[in-house]
Parts: C-alpha cells; structure tokens; sequence
C-alpha cells in the first residue's frame, strides 16, 4: 500500500489534504508528530521511507525538503512556488493540455499550480493556441480570494479583526507577484500579465478575472467565438474538473459568487462580451483551497497512483 507523507500537515493546505484523504483505504498516510514538524532528521526519516511526499510548505522549507530525499523512489508533490518553472518538475495542472495528466502520472516531482494562475491559464490558454489571441496581447488579470490564500497567518489575522476587516483588499501593487512566471509560462504569453489581485473578508473561495479589448486585436472575434474555442479546447482533452459555462451575451452575473464551488475540486469557466463594444470577460470560479492548491494535490497524487481521480477525489 502505498504510503503518503504531508509535510507541512498542519498548515492550511496540508490540513485539507488530510481530510481529503482520511476515509481512503488503498493508501496510508504517515504523519509526523506535531512536535516534530520542524525536526530536520524526524522529516527527512518520513520523507524517505513515504512512497509520494506532498509538501505544503513556504517555499524554503519546501526545496529543504527536496534535498533532504535521498532515496530514487520517493515521488514529490509541491503545493509551493519553488519549483513551478524549474527543470525536470511537471506542472501539476492536469486539464491545462493535452497529454498533461499523463506527465503527471508518470512524474517523479509535480509541483501543484498556484492559485491565481491556474484560472488565467484556464481561460487564456485556449485562446493562444485557437490563434485568437496573440502571445503579445498584453493581458490583465484581476479578481478577488478568500483570505485563507494567505495561509495561516493571514487567516489568523482576518479572523482577529473579523467585521473590521476590509471587505476587498486590493494587493501585490508592486506588480511583481509571485505567480507571474509560471502564469506568462503556462498560459503562453510573450509577456508579463499585469496582475491585479484582490482579497476578501471571507475564507475561501475565489473568482478570477480577464478582461479583453478585443477592438486592438488585429482580427476582432466575437466573444461567442471565444467561448466557441474554449468548450472546444475542453471537448478535445480530458477536461476533468473543469467546465465551461454556456455563454452569456452582457450582464448575466447571478453565478459569479466566489465561493460558490467551495469544498470541491471543480473550476466553472465563464465568457461574458459586448460585440458592439468588442469586448469580452473572462472569469473562472473555483475553491483556492480546492481546485487551487489540496484538491488540485489530491487529483495529482490520484494520478500518480494511477486512481481514478473522479471516483476517488472527495469533495
Ligand atoms: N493557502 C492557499 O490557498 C494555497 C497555498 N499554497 C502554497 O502551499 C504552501 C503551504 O501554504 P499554506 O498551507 O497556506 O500555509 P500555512 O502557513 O497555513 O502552513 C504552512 C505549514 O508549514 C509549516 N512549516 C513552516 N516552516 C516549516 C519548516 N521549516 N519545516 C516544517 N514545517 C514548516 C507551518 O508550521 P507553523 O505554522 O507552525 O509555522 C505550517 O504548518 C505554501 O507554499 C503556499 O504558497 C498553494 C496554493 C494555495
Ligand atoms: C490571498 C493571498 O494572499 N493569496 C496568495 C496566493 C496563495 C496561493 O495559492 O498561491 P500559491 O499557490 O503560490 O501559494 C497570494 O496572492 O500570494
């Protein structure tokens, strides 16, 4: 049976991950006593003797525990952003292409995508490579988190402030977050998005935005053309958790609750638009902790195992 070590198992990730996989019988989960969370040699024993590490650690004690492996079987899932862009990691996204749940599956090191990038590459994605969208155009990204995207300290300080708390926070104002380079990487752009996140003063949840003038492209589609090519990038692969919602001609927003799709796996991608303005929204709703960092691992560990992630992954 194949046993499985989370390193970081009392953070926020790890925590979920935990209780997404406590009810499994074809896995054992090794855990670490909570003393010894941080004891160098307690980890380095755990990750050696666990078949698939995950790792839900800031992103030092993550690459400490890469090297603490010294062993050629221990397989490494990643929940930080140490090794999203680096040699021999696969990305952990497995609905961003075709053939990406196969690399997963036979990875020994996938580093799980970062919240905010997996809905930009979601929607961006297909529309580069439908040829809709140039590499250049120069893409914005806004939208709004739960607070528990800032882990445990963040939470702590939400939750101690609660009603005094901003509602919307906007942040990363010095627009170099990081997530831009495996954003640009893995959505295909020549350039850097300029990247406008925002928090909220609720736990989880969260809604990601791209809005598009389509009236500087060379060539203008329609935005019904834009949702053409994304539910056709879907039919072509496996698209697993993520759906595309039908298209909506101007101001239908009633689905657009950032925590609609909380304690799931799903992402729910939508295209708003305006012809006679030729301009188009791109939106993706999904769970930060979800779709965006424990559910994302457990489909990847799935993978790994060679379990079918659809019957296996709990809510
Ligand atoms: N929260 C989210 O929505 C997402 C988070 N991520 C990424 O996942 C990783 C974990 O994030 P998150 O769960 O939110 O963070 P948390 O701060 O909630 O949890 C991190 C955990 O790691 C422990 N830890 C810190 N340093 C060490 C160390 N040197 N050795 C062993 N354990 C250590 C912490 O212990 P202690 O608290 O005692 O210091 C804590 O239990 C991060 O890299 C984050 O960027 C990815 C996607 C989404
Ligand atoms: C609200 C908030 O602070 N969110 C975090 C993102 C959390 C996350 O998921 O990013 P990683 O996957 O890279 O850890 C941030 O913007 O840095």
């Amino acid at each position: 049976m194949a046993k499985v070590f989370i390193d970081g198992e009392a953070g926020t990730t790890g925590l979920q991950i935990r209780d997404r996989l406590a009810a499994r019988s074809d896995l054992e989960v090794v855990s670490i006593a909570h003393e010894k969370r941080k004891d160098l040699e307690e980890r380095r024993r755990l990750l050696n003797e666990a078949d698939i590490a995950i790792l839900c650690l800031p992103d030092d004690a993550a690459r400490e525990s890469v090297s603490l492996i010294e062993n050629e079987r221990t397989r490494v899932i990643d929940a930080s952003t140490a090794f999203r862009t680096a040699d021999g990691w696969t990305y952990g996204f497995a609905e961003m292409a075709a053939g990406q749940d196969r690399a997963i599956a036979d990875a020994k090191r996938v580093s799980n995508p970062g919240c905010w990038p997996q809905g930009v590459i979601a929607t961006v994605r297909p529309l580069i490579e439908a040829g809709l969208l140039p590499k250049t155009y120069p893409v914005t990204v806004n939208g709004i988190s739960g607070y528990s995207g800032g882990g445990r300290t963040m939470i702590e300080d939400y939750e101690a402030r609660a009603d005094a708390a901003p509602r919307f926070m906007p942040y990363g104002l010095g627009f170099n977050h990081k997530h831009l380079p495996e954003l640009k990487r893995y959505a295909g752009l020549a350039g850097d998005p300029l990247f406008a996140p925002a928090v909220g003063a609720f736990a989880q949840g969260m809604l990601v935005c791209v809005p598009l003038q389509l009236g500087q492209l060379e060539s203008v589609p329609s935005a019904g053309q834009l949702h053409e090519a994304i539910v056709d990038y879907y039919a072509a692969i496996n698209a697993g958790f993520v759906s595309v919602a039908p298209y909506e001609a101007i101001e239908k927003s009633a689905d657009l609750d950032p925590q609609k799709l909380n304690g799931t796996n799903e992402m729910r991608l939508y295209v708003f638009g305006n012809d006679s303005r030729a301009q188009a929204l791109l939106v993706a709703v999904y769970d930060n902790l979800g779709k965006g960092a424990s559910g994302a691992a457990v489909q990847n560990l799935n993978l790994m195992l060679g379990v079918d992630p659809a019957t296996s992954l709990a809510a």
